[in-house]
């Protein structure tokens, strides 16, 4: 395994698809989602659902069919036409610190994408390194029973108490006792955790 986990911030990154298929879809829908600064489909059709992507959220369609010689400017190229030898030809085109993603032999790309499941503030993802997405499903929907109920209300709550928790001007052990208290499950299912929060809060400041 030579692949390293790590979450990307997508407000900067310009994105190009090619191709307007299902895979094409599939890595459409969470660029809409995290707001990538610019999304570009080129394919010379689109299936259903990205029409309606295209129609309802929206992104430039550019309607014609991508050639070998092209030379894509994105930071980041998602190749997921049905043509490999197009692919080929465009990965050898890549500009400098561009990440492609290739969509028929994932291995031979930059990067790869993991399932994914999200609660708020909570993601987690799952990958095998592309040995078995089917196997991937399955370890996810797993995964996704074993989780707390309310994670993402629970992060909510954790982020901003965090921040009163740094900020105060207490010893760092004193801080982290707090924060480690206020994310048990105990402490986050106390329907007076809010006043509890405020009340150790005041504890630690004396
Ligand atoms: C996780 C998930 C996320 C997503 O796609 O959003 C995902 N595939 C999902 C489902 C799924 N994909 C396929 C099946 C059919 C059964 C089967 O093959 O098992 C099913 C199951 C189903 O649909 O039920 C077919 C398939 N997938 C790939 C190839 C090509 C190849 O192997 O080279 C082929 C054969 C193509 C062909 O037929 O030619 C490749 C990749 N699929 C990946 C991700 C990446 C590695 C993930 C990992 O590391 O495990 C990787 C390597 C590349 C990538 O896309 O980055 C999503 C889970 C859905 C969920 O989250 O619920
Ligand atoms: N990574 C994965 O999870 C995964 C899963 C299934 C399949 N695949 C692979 O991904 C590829 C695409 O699968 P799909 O199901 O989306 O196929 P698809 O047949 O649904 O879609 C192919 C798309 O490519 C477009 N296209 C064809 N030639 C083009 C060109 N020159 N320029 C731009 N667009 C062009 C077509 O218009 C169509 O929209 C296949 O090669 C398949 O092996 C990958």
């Amino acid at each position: 395994m030579s692949a390293l986990p790590f979450m990307i911030e997508m407000r900067e990154m310009s994105c190009i698809i090619v191709g307007g298929g299902e895979v094409a879809c599939r890595r459409v829908k969470p660029l809409l989602e995290t707001g990538a600064k610019e999304l570009v489909v080129v394919a010379p059709t689109l299936n259903e659902e990205l029409l309606r992507l295209q129609r309802e959220v929206g992104f430039r369609w550019e309607r014609r069919s991508a050639v070998v010689s092209e030379v894509f400017l994105g930071d980041m190229v998602f190749l997921c036409t049905n043509q490999p030898g197009l692919h080929e030809a465009i990965m050898e085109n890549k500009a400098p610190r561009q990440f492609m993603y290739l969509a028929d032999d994932a291995g031979e790309g930059d990067f790869y994408i993991p399932a994914r499941i999200n609660d708020g503030l909570l993601t987690v993802s799952v990958s095998t390194a592309g040995a078995s997405p089917s196997y991937t499903k399955r370890v996810k929907k797993e995964i996704e029973h074993v989780l707390p109920e309310n994670a993402g209300d629970e992060l909510d709550f954790l982020q901003k108490a965090r921040r009163k928790v740094l900020q105060t001007d207490v010893s760092n052990e004193e801080k982290m006792a707090l924060l480690k208290e206020i994310s048990t499950s105990g402490f986050l299912q106390d329907e007076w955790r809010e006043e509890k929060f405020e009340e150790r809060l005041r504890e630690i400041r004396r």
